[in-house]
């Protein structure tokens, strides 16, 4: 298996390389952003032929890895469509739109972990697939598991997919979130992760954001689409079908797993909402991890007023059009505003909800799609720099 990893250098890349290592896969691909340092030890490893960076570190990158027998380029969209069995698409946020919608127009299969890009654009990359031959497997553990519990079974016998929640580092407490600090928000209970999606759990954004990749995914309406707490995150996601039968998908809470059954599952995989189609069979990885099946298991409601993230994202995954994207664009912003201490805890689903307020309807198109995330993100900025309730 030959890999293109793209955002490898972040915490879903630096595990699909770990996995690549276990498996015995090569890597012809890597696109990082601006950690050249971790690149350079990547590059030595895994002397792949193409090695994207950001735009702003490409002179930096070009004079130290001049010496090398790479080609070197400042876009992972380009990235995206080289050659692969397989593109990991493990870049966070926005950014990772663009190469999602190349690498499916160019016929890649893609295991897919940035959630942005079905959260924002499900129907385009649907499109996207189709017209290229593009495949595509969720790497999201939530996703993943519906996946596993989907495969063999029919859409229409689907009553209801539940996605798990750890609840985040307040679920416990305090009563009031206002003053929680990034420090404490970015304390995972249960999984190591990059700083955007740890904040997105602990206000139960990443929740929201997955309810609506799952409807995306499998064609579900939103009603379908349900959320419980789980504080041990071993079940990561349960199907109910229509004749009562459940069946739940669970293992250690270490995305290696995950990152294996979808490089594994992803050159047979969906090409259209619903299409499961997991022909997989991969070598073990992980093993070391072992048997969960000891201790309690504790499922709960989420609590909606504490956590409004998660009622705003049902609310935009309801009305469609672009307030998805406009949900999160604003939630792009609000985040690293948190981190840097600009807006508090409160604040997050305060501005988003602002921003919503103000998204107007429309039909998505690709170019429809640009324009609010633009409009959304500059919104965001102001509430940010105006004060959130101005
Ligand atoms: N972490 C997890 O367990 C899970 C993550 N996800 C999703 O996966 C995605 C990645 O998450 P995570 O790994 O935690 O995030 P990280 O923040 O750890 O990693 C993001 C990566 O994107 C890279 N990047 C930034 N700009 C570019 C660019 N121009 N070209 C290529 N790469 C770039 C960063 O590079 P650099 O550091 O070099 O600047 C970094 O390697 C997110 O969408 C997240 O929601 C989903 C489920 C679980
Ligand atoms: C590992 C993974 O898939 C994350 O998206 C995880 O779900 C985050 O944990 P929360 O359940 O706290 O959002
Ligand atoms: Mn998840």
């Amino acid at each position: 298996m030959n890999l293109t990893v793209l955002g490898s250098t972040g915490s879903i890349g630096t595990q699909t390389l770990d996995v690549a290592r276990e498996r015995g896969w090569t890597v012809g691909v890597l696109a990082a952003g601006r950690n050249l340092d971790l690149l350079a030890a990547q590059i030595a490893e895994w002397r792949p032929a193409v090695v994207s960076v950001d735009g702003s570190v490409y002179a930096e990158a070009s004079a130290r890895f001049s010496s090398l027998d790479i080609r070197l380029i400042a876009d992972p969209t380009e990235a995206a469509t080289l050659p692969a069995d397989v593109v990991v698409n493990a870049m966070s946020g926005l950014p990772g739109l663009a190469p999602t919608r190349a690498a499916l127009e160019s016929g890649r299969a893609v295991a897919l972990a940035t959630k942005e890009a079905m959260v924002t654009a499900a129907a385009l990359i649907w499109e996207a697939a189709a017209r290229g031959g593009g495949r595509l497997v969720p790497i999201d553990s939530e996703h993943t598991g519906v996946y596993q519990c989907l495969n063999g079974e029919a859409l229409e016998d689907v009553a209801e997919v539940i996605l798990t929640a750890s609840g985040g580092p307040f679920r416990d407490g305090p009563a009031d979130l206002s003053g929680v600090t990034p420090a404490q928000a970015l304390k995972h209970p249960s999984w190591s992760m990059g700083q955007k999606i740890t904040i997105d759990s602990a206000t139960l954004m990443n929740k929201g954001l997955e309810v609506m990749e799952c409807a995306s995914l499998y064609g579900l309406p939103l009603s379908q689409v349900g959320v419980v707490v789980h504080p041990q995150s071993l079940v990561h996601a349960a199907v109910r079908f229509r004749d009562g039968s459940l069946k739940a998908q669970f293992g250690p809470a270490d995305m290696r797993l995950a990152i294996a059954y979808a490089v594994d599952a992803a050159p047979d995989g969906m090409t259209r909402p619903g299409d499961v189609r997991a022909a997989r069979r991969g070598a073990a990885v992980g093993e070391h991890l072992g048997w969960p099946m000891r201790g309690t298991w504790e499922f709960r409601e989420p609590d909606h007023a504490r956590f409004p993230c998660l009622g705003l994202a049902y609310r935009a995954g309801e009305a469609g059009g672009l307030l998805p994207a406009a949900l999160n664009a604003a939630d792009e912003v609000a985040v690293p505003a948190f981190l840097a201490g600009q807006i508090g805890f409160t604040d997050i689903p305060r501005l988003i909800g602002r921003v919503l307020d103000e998204t107007p309807a429309g039909t998505l198109t690709w170019d429809t799609l640009e324009e609010v995330q633009a409009w959304a993100t500059a919104r965001a900025h102001e509430l940010v720099n105006g004060g959130v309730n101005s």
